[in-house]
């Protein structure tokens, strides 16, 4: 039977759409950048041209547009059989993905507070696509279903025990689709069976996260209750000392203030004054611009510390991976994170982590690195499109 699925990734800054056959093989792919700003665009895959987006365009107009850009250049012409959606955080409510219906939807609402940059985007992807084809199983896959393995001491925080059993304060983690697909394609490089693998995965796109992943389990994460806690990101600014809040309130700065401004005008954009970008940082840092080169160092240096602080959940050290945007792309930052690290015996070798891009190689650590440092893409969208294929179909 045809099977064409339609994958939903609504990211803090980006909506990326991809079309998926039955065979799990990419039909399709759309990526719209700088959402909600001025310079909002979008281009298909493979394609020259660039779509022009609305001033601003929200995540579903951004939707509309290229859902129907899919249509007229005949790349979806068979009507859909499920459509996956990647939903950020699902509480302690979700282990795995679901069907949505109206109340995994109020579930995902509940979680919204917990995460204000993502699950309402979330939410307007599936209300999109809800209206836009109405009779179609829409599957939710959860950023937080990889951590559930969290033990216990990894999760709680040394607050009051009863803002845990009360108001489920604990850490969750995010990036879970990412992190899980990153065990299964370290496993598969290292060539070692997944429940025997052992890794270290940094997720760095917009948002930013650390695993330690042991025996193809989540340990240890960086990202907390929310997706704030943890590394230095585009525009959050991740850890930071919670006396700053009294502090602050004393300034005159109120809880909404501060929450703005820890989750929109921090990170790279707020110790850059420019942006949150790290290609374009990377580019200012060259010319000389020294407040890039600050929020590069900043982010590099935590990165760092964290790697330091994951080896704390782990046995063995099958390898330490960089993954998403960044991650995948700026050698700059791998450099300069490994950089801070040769007392724990990383190494990298130049040549390689400046061309690993041009061929297949993951490796990037030099001959004597003590453990291996690999470069592997995620997939994010492969991985709800297995999920939402599976769970369409009926059993
Ligand atoms: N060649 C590159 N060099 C440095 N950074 C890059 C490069 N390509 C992409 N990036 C960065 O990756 C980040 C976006 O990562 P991505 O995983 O696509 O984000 P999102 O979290 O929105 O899905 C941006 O900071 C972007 O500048
Ligand atoms: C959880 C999170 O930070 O996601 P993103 O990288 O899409 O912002
Ligand atoms: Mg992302």
């Amino acid at each position: 039977m045809e099977e064409t699925l339609l994958v939903v990734n609504c990211g803090s800054s980006s909506l990326k759409l991809a079309l998926f056959d039955g065979e799990h093989r990419k039909l399709a792919s759309a990526l719209a950048e700088r959402i909600n700003q001025k310079d909002a665009f979008a281009r298909i895959s493979g394609d020259q041209e660039t779509i022009t987006l609305p001033h601003h365009a929200s995540h579903e107009q951004a939707l509309r547009v290229l859902v129907s850009a899919f249509r007229e250049r005949q790349l979806m012409t068979s009507s859909l059989s499920a459509i996956g959606h990647r939903v950020v955080h699902g509480g302690e409510n979700f282990r795995q993905s679901v069907r949505i219906d109206d109340g995994v939807i109020s579930a995902i609402e509940k979680c919204s507070e917990l995460a204000p940059l993502h699950n309402p985007v979330n939410l307007s992807g599936i209300h999109a696509t809800c209206k836009l084809f109405p009779h179609t199983p829409q599957i939710a896959v959860f950023d937080t279903a990889f951590h559930q393995t969290l033990p216990r001491h990894a999760f709680m925080y040394a607050v009051p025990s009863v803002w845990y059993q009360d108001w489920s304060v604990r850490r969750y983690g995010f990036h879970g689709i990412s992190h899980g697909f990153i065990a299964c394609e370290a496993a598969r490089v290292l060539e070692k069976p997944l429940e025997a693998t052992s890794v270290i995965s940094a997720h760095l796109g917009n948002g930013c996260s650390i695993t330690a992943i042991r025996d193809g389990a989540s340990a240890d994460t960086s990202m907390g209750m929310t997706p704030m806690e943890g590394l230095v990101m585009g525009t959050r600014s991740g850890d930071i000392d919670p006396g700053l809040f009294d502090y602050l309130q004393g300034k005159g700065v109120n809880a909404e203030e501060l929450h703005q401004a820890l989750n929109r005008k921090s990170g790279l954009l707020g110790l850059s004054g420019e942006t949150n970008d790290m290609r374009s940082l990377c580019k200012l840092a060259e010319s000389g611009h020294d407040s890039s080169r600050i929020a590069i160092d900043v982010f590099c240096f935590r990165l760092a510390r964290y790697i330091g602080a994951m080896m704390a959940s782990l046995k063995e050290l099958d390898a330490l991976v960089f993954t998403g945007g960044i991650g995948e792309n700026s050698d700059l930052v791998r450099e300069t994170t490994l950089s801070h690290l040769s007392l724990l015996g990383f190494e990298v070798s130049t040549e390689r982590n400046r061309t690993h891009g041009r061929s297949s190689q993951h490796r990037i650590n030099s001959d004597g690195s003590r453990f291996p440092v690999l470069v592997i893409p995620t997939n994010e969208e492969l991985v709800i499109a297995r999920e939402a294929s599976r769970l369409a179909s009926p059993a």
